[in-house]
């Protein structure tokens, strides 16, 4: 599996952890789209960290996107915006697993500022490993798609 990270200033430390996460012990391989340059605090905008890992996903050039910034919401917000996306804003193993089983999330947000390291991890374990559940989900997930399609200007 390949799976393309992404992080804003503030979720930099935790795309380290889940960084190490993924190829050691998931054995992902990871592509990492920064930032690169702001562990010492450097500010930069979450939408420029959340674009490529999106368009990588709806692309199809990796399986599944990661993004992490303060709370989540931006990165989750902007990634929504790129066709065929189904980002999932998610703090605890619940919401992980439902995100893959209901709604085959192809991005997962994570609040940096929000969440610990362990229980990052341990979403993030759920996230990769999860199959989609398919039944019922589809017809749900085929009417998000037609909305994309019939609903792409107000
Ligand atoms: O949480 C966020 C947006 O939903 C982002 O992480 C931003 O990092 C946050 O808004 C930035 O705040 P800062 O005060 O500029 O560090």
């Amino acid at each position: 599996m390949r799976v393309a990270i992404g992080s804003d200033h503030a979720g930099f430390a935790l795309k380290t952890s889940i960084h190490s996460l993924l190829v050691d012990e998931l054995g992902v391989e990871v592509v990492d789209t920064g930032c690169t340059d702001c562990q010492n605090g450097k500010s930069v905008d979450y939408p420029d960290y959340a674009l490529p890992v999106a368009r990588m996903v709806a692309r199809g050039e990796v399986d599944r996107g990661i993004l992490i910034c303060g709370t989540g919401i931006g990165m989750s917000i902007a990634a929504n915006k790129i066709k065929g996306i189904r980002a999932a804003l998610v703090h605890d193993l619940f919401t992980a697993r439902a995100a893959r089983e209901h709604n085959d999330a192809n991005v997962l947000a994570l609040g940096g500022r929000l969440i610990g390291p362990d229980i990052a991890r341990e979403i993030v374990r759920l996230f990769i490993t999860t199959p989609y559940s398919g039944g019922r989900h589809d017809r749900r997930l085929d009417k998000i798609a037609q909305i994309e399609q019939s609903h792409a200007s107000p």
